[in-house]
């Protein structure tokens, strides 16, 4: 994977519009459907559990996202998976904030047990809790926190059996045997809420069409990084970043990804 074929990932979601289903928190809802469609997938939020196994079913890929937990939600979100297992549609998961409660350490986990998930997504501190390591949050980046983010990485892809991506500063994305690192992004996205979230959308609606898991992870985040790049040079903050940033998932392209984007085997 490098940044030519990363382009050439992004191209086949501009042209194949695939229809992700995400079930997300309720912060990050709107932002996630407007990033989609910039990037130019289709996005649907569906929730009800009479209809999310119908729904999975049909979709490019399943997004979950423990953001806003709650029973009702993961009943749903059990169901859409368990259909979107039996489909060969990819599930994308987001366990955020895993560690902080033991609710949502013990769902994550579940989840992860219960479901066969093909991408993990989440900050540092969130990858090690699913999988039991201790992990110090510094500040607002975990991924600045001095841990060594790869062999985080690796040890949580061999664990769970699946693609781990841990964002921050910079992204580390492995099977437990391929790993990437991508260093890509601005800081400002840590000061516009949902852009974890978001970009595990875009790492859903890259796998629908790139069956490659790491491969597609790695070119959704680089594509992501450098989107952020670009917007950030024209933002006066979060909230015209915010904006900026839409922008930028909708016009850049194979020139600018394949002029900024930092993405190398590790
Ligand atoms: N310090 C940073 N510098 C550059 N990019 C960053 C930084 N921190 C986070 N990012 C980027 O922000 C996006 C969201 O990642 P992150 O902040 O780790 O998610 P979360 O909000 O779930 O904790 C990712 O694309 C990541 O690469
Ligand atoms: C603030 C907040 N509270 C519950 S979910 C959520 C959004 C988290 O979004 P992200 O992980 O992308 O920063
Ligand atoms: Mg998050």
């Amino acid at each position: 994977m490098n940044v030519q074929n990363v382009a050439n990932v992004l191209e086949k979601v501009r042209q194949t519009n695939p229809l992700v289903h995400n079930i997300t928190n309720v912060v990050v809802t709107n932002f996630t459907a407007n990033g989609l469609l910039a990037l130019g997938a289709s996005p649907v939020m569906a929730y009800a559990k009479e209809e999310v196994a119908d729904m999975a079913k049909i979709a490019g890929a399943l997004v979950l996202n423990i953001g806003t937990l709650n029973e009702t939600e993961i009943e749903a979100m059990l169901i859409a998976g368990k259909s979107a297992n039996e489909h060969n549609v990819p599930v994308v998961f987001d366990p955020v904030g895993a560690g902080a409660t033991p609710y949502r350490t013990e769902t994550a986990r579940k989840l992860v047990r219960e479901l066969n998930v093909s991408i993990i997504r989440g900050n540092a501190a969130e990858i090690a809790n699913v999988i039991g390591e201790q992990w110090t949050i510094k500040g607002v980046d975990a991924g600045e926190s001095g841990g060594d983010v790869v062999a985080l990485a690796k040890k949580a892809a061999q664990q769970l059996k699946t693609v781990v991506a841990i964002t921050g500063k910079e992204d580390v994305v492995t099977d437990g045997h391929t790993t990437y690192l991508i260093r890509n992004g601005h800081p400002i996205l840590t000061k516009v809420t949902g852009t974890g979230c978001l970009v595990t959308s875009v790492i859903g609606a890259f796998v629908a069409v790139e069956k490659n898991a790491v491969h597609a992870a790695a070119a959704a985040l680089t594509y992501y990084g450098v989107a952020a790049e670009i917007a950030a040079k024209e933002a006066e903050g979060p909230g015209s970043f915010q904006i900026a940033f839409l922008n930028q998932l909708a016009n850049i392209g194979t020139d600018d990804i394949v002029r900024h984007g930092s993405i190398e085997i590790v």
